[in-house]
């Protein structure tokens, strides 16, 4: 291992993407220590999402440097992006489940895929992991389309806990579900991470994920972060900004776009 115990697991230094002319990450610098769970906020548009693709490899930023476990994801492709990418765990907005796979083969399938798994061995697992989300052994048989959107997020995060992950990415993990519902959710995702000693990072709007699930919070707007800093320090950020975003305020620095032409 390259990096030690100290440094960060996640690091990103002025990391800049545009498309076209424009500029959406503006010198976006952020760190997650290890074992942390960070949560991004920000109001739709400012990147966040274009943020998670850089560090996935999925989009390329501009110039900066991402690295993770030490290890430069910018400018990186091929089997080195994917030995990278091999230590993630992603549960997607909407938790994006194959619909013609089954529950397990869904859970089982970055261990199938990724890590050549015995199908017998990665059934097991899925099967562990699924309870460890609350779902029964006979769910594993079922198909997506046959659960409830809570439900579905369950084996979203049961697939993302798979391969043990040093790392997981929650994007907008309680969209759509009921208050109660992102609640079971929250809880289940504080759970987990904990017990795998994982390192988070989320980005979310829902202040209640953000309560939950964060060790420390940053606030993304105009391409940078604005604001860093344990959750217990929220409240009291004396950052015009992020006391507008956390009390969901019409009136303050940040400008609604009414949709106005
Ligand atoms: N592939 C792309 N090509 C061009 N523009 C893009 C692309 N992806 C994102 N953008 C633009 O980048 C900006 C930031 O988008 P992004 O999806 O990261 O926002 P977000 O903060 O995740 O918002 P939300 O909370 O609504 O999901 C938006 O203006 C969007 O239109």
């Amino acid at each position: 291992m390259s990096a030690t115990d100290e440094s960060p697991m996640l690091k990103l230094t002025g990391v800049n993407k545009a498309f076209g002319p424009k500029k959406v990450l503006n010198g976006v610098d952020l760190s997650v220590p290890r074992g942390q769970s960070l949560v991004v906020i920000g109001g739709s548009g400012t990147g966040k999402s274009v943020m998670l693709k850089c560090i996935l490899g999925l989009l390329r930023a501009d110039s900066g440097s991402i690295t993770v476990d030490g290890a430069e994801v910018v400018g990186t492709r091929g089997r080195a992006l994917d030995e990278i990418r091999a230590k993630f765990g992603m549960l997607f907005q909407g938790a994006a489940l194959f619909d013609s796979l089954r529950v397990w083969e869904n859970v089982a399938f970055g261990l199938i895929q990724g890590r050549g798994t015995k199908r017998a061995d990665a059934h097991e697992i899925a099967i562990d992991k699924l309870t460890k989300v609350g779902l029964s052994p006979d769910v594993g048989n079922l198909y997506p389309a046959e659960l409830s959107g809570g439900m579905q997020k369950r084996v979203g995060l049961a697939r993302a806990i798979a391969t043990d992950p040093e790392i997981i990415f929650f994007d907008e993990p309680t969209t759509g579900l009921d208050p109660i519902m992102a609640d079971v959710i929250n809880h289940l995702i504080v759970e987990r991470v904990k017990e795998l000693g994982a390192t988070a990072l989320s980005i979310t709007h829902d202040m209640g994920s953000v309560r939950k699930i964060a060790d420390r919070v940053a606030m993304i707007h105009g391409g940078k972060i604005l604001w860093e800093g344990p959750v217990a320090e929220l409240e009291n950020s004396g950052n015009p900004y992020v006391e507008q975003f956390i009390h969901g305020r019409s009136e303050g620095p940040i400008r609604v776009d009414m949709g106005r032409k």
